[in-house]
């Protein structure tokens, strides 16, 4: 709120003396007086008098009247028509979508001069014209903010349980999705009205817009750069009252946003103030520093449809020297979530919200070069398919040893005795021979562990391993698990591991994450969970473990793709115990040392 009242306050004085005009002490701004003309000082007149000795103070005010309403009518217009477009196009879309969008490219064809001079031409000159052209040129900025908002809204869960409850459409769009988009809304409203001030002037400037006498900022600035030499500060005082108003405009808009955007502190994700303000700069006070801290991580990608959300609101917290472990069936989202905290999202994918704090310091907003400087350094990742990620036309001794040389600045007869030392560590036997081999002369397990080497290289203190035994036979999976839970031992390295194992989770891991359609289900310490599962995913997950002679139970259905959440809990048309309470989506619920999103959870555990 204290954000509000400095910038509110400048620009309540400018609209209030613009309006109070008629009834302030002025001269009359359009009687000329040329026994005055270009006067720097008049009593009564302490900007003085103008080309035509008009009165500049009267003319300033008075034009403020003309400037502001023209940007405020034109605004106000396009606001209202391009947010309702917007609206419809992103909510019903195909033919909503298509005149709404397609409408707006064909706006954004037009250069504005060539429109306005258009426009004047078929209706003449003067302030109507004026705010029906910039209405025109600012409805696409309104059109496709509010539809990719829109888009970006309807799959959130808070439109789905409305949805769920039966609201009508106008009343999800208006209560719903509407209030949701205002903040991005608001900020196009202060980029139109300041936009609009300029243009006004612009356009006037040009002879597009007010019509003389009437007293506007463009036609002050118009009339002052004939005698620029003789009169300079008739130049000046409409530019400061433009900048001003611009600038007060901005300021106020951008505070109006803060204040309507209640998505930062509603959702999941509650950081703390000054993470919001200055994400990363101070870690958080209570207990020991974790090495790597996850909290509302949420990704983005922008498909044909729309939006869609791999991973929501991902939490959770690794200590050093720890193993955690990220389980779920394919497509829950946990490559997604491995590769943002790396920071190697693919192209079309975004992070949208969250943060990820590697020994304190926030990975997601960490300038590139930075974060390129802890990949493969202080941290490190393993991937699932190691002939994909090693280069085929070089050996792989000189694969690792470029893997420390390019993060330490050792020879290169040094760096290739590491490597071998590093290939011996990973347990290839004969490293000295194996150095000078290519890829494609490795079974899979070596490769993996020549993939491993390379991650530990420079003694990374986090080491993300990405499904790194799925592609190998049993025996060397327990080999590469046995290897990393040596290393993490050894170096105090933190792991996160990605998984579909629940064998290997119990096997290596401490803490388990269950994921399930880009959501955290169940989160705790392996032992606990494994012995007591709160969700009934993490259930079916355990009964889907082959056991001895007993037949596993599979679980009916698949993952829905993110395009296709249900509405509720996700995991409800394939769960045993769905209920109608099921239907709302459900939190996840902060327990001691465990959390677990499931409404029924208590009376399915008792
Ligand atoms: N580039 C992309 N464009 C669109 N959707 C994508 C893209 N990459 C992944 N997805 C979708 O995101 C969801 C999560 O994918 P992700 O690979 O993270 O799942 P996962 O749990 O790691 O699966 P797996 O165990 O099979 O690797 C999937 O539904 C997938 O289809």
């Amino acid at each position: 709120m204290r954000k509000l009242w400095l910038p509110g306050a400048a620009v309540a004085l400018i609209v209030l003396v613009a309006v109070l005009a008629p009834v302030l002490p002025l001269m009359d701004p359009i009687r000329q007086d040329v026994a005055n003309r270009l006067a720097a000082y008049v009593p009564g007149s302490p900007m003085g008098r103008d080309e035509f000795g008009r009165d500049v103070m009267s003319r300033l005010i008075w034009g403020a009247r003309s400037s502001l309403a023209v940007a405020f009518a034109s605004a106000a217009i396009a606001a209202t028509l391009g947010t309702a477009l917007g609206l419809l196009g992103g909510w019903f879309r195909g033919v909503a979508e298509f005149l709404a969008i397609r409408g707006a490219d064909v706006v954004l064809c037009f250069p504005p001069v060539l429109l306005a001079l258009l426009v004047v031409t078929l209706l003449g000159p003067g302030t109507g014209t004026l705010i029906l052209v910039l209405s025109v040129l600012y409805l696409p900025g309104f059109i496709r903010v509010s539809f990719a908002e829109v888009l970006s809204a309807r799959g959130q869960d808070y439109v789905e349980a409305v949805r769920a409850l039966g609201a009508r459409t106008p009343r999800i769009l208006l209560r719903t999705v509407l209030p949701n988009i205002a903040g991005p809304v608001l900020v196009q409203v202060s980029l139109a009205v300041a936009s609009a001030v300029v243009l006004e002037s612009g356009l006037s400037f040009l002879g597009l817009g007010v019509v003389p006498p009437t007293p506007s900022w463009g036609l002050m600035i118009r009339g002052a750069r004939a005698t620029m030499e003789q009169a300079p500060m008739l130049l000046v005082w409409p530019c400061v009252a433009l900048t001003i108003t611009i600038l007060a405009m901005n300021l106020l808009c951008d505070a109006v946003r803060d204040l309507a955007d209640k998505r930062g502190g509603g959702g999941a994700p509650k950081l703390r103030l000054v993470d919001r303000l200055l994400p990363g700069l101070f870690p958080a006070p209570e207990g020991p520093r974790p090495l790597l801290d996850v909290q509302g991580l949420t990704v983005e990608i922008a498909v044909p449809g729309g939006i869609i959300r791999p991973v929501e609101d991902l939490g959770f917290r690794l200590d050093p020297g720890r193993t955690l472990a990220i389980v779920g069936e394919s497509g829950s989202g946990k490559s997604m979530a491995a590769t943002a905290i790396m920071g190697l999202l693919p192209p079309a994918a975004r992070v949208a919200a969250g943060v990820a704090r590697f020994e304190g310091e926030d990975l997601l907003r960490m300038p590139e070069p930075a974060r390129r400087r802890l990949r493969g350094g202080a941290m490190a990742m393993v991937f699932q398919d190691p002939m994909s990620s090693l280069n085929p036309v070089h050996r792989i001794g000189d694969q690792v040893a470029e893997a420390i040389r390019a993060h330490r600045d050792v020879p290169a007869a040094k760096a290739s005795a590491e490597a071998v030392a590093l290939l011996r560590r990973v347990g290839i036997a004969d490293p000295e021979r194996r150095a000078r081999a290519y890829p494609h002369e490795l079974s899979g397990g070596m490769r993996q562990r020549v993939m491993i080497a390379m991650a530990i290289a420079n003694k990374p203190r986090l080491l993300i391993a990405d499904e790194p035994t799925t592609a190998l036979d049993v025996t060397v999976q327990a080999a590469i698990l046995e290897l990393l839970a040596e290393l993490r031992r050894e170096e105090g390295m933190g792991v996160v591991l990605i998984t579909h194992s629940l064998g290997v989770v119990a096997e290596v891991a401490e803490d388990v994450v269950v994921m399930y359609a880009a959501q955290v289900v169940e989160r705790g310490p392996v032992e606990r969970v494994f012995a007591r599962p709160l969700h009934p995913y993490t259930r079916a997950l355990l009964a889907a473990v082959p056991d001895g002679d007993v037949e596993p139970e599979g679980i009916p259905g698949v993952v829905p793709r993110p395009d296709s959440w249900p509405p509720g809990c996700r995991f409800a048309p394939r769960c045993a115990f769905a209920t109608a309470a099921c239907a709302t989506p459900p939190a996840l619920e902060e327990l001691q040392d465990q959390a677990v999103r499931c409404v029924r959870w208590r009376e399915l555990s008792a």
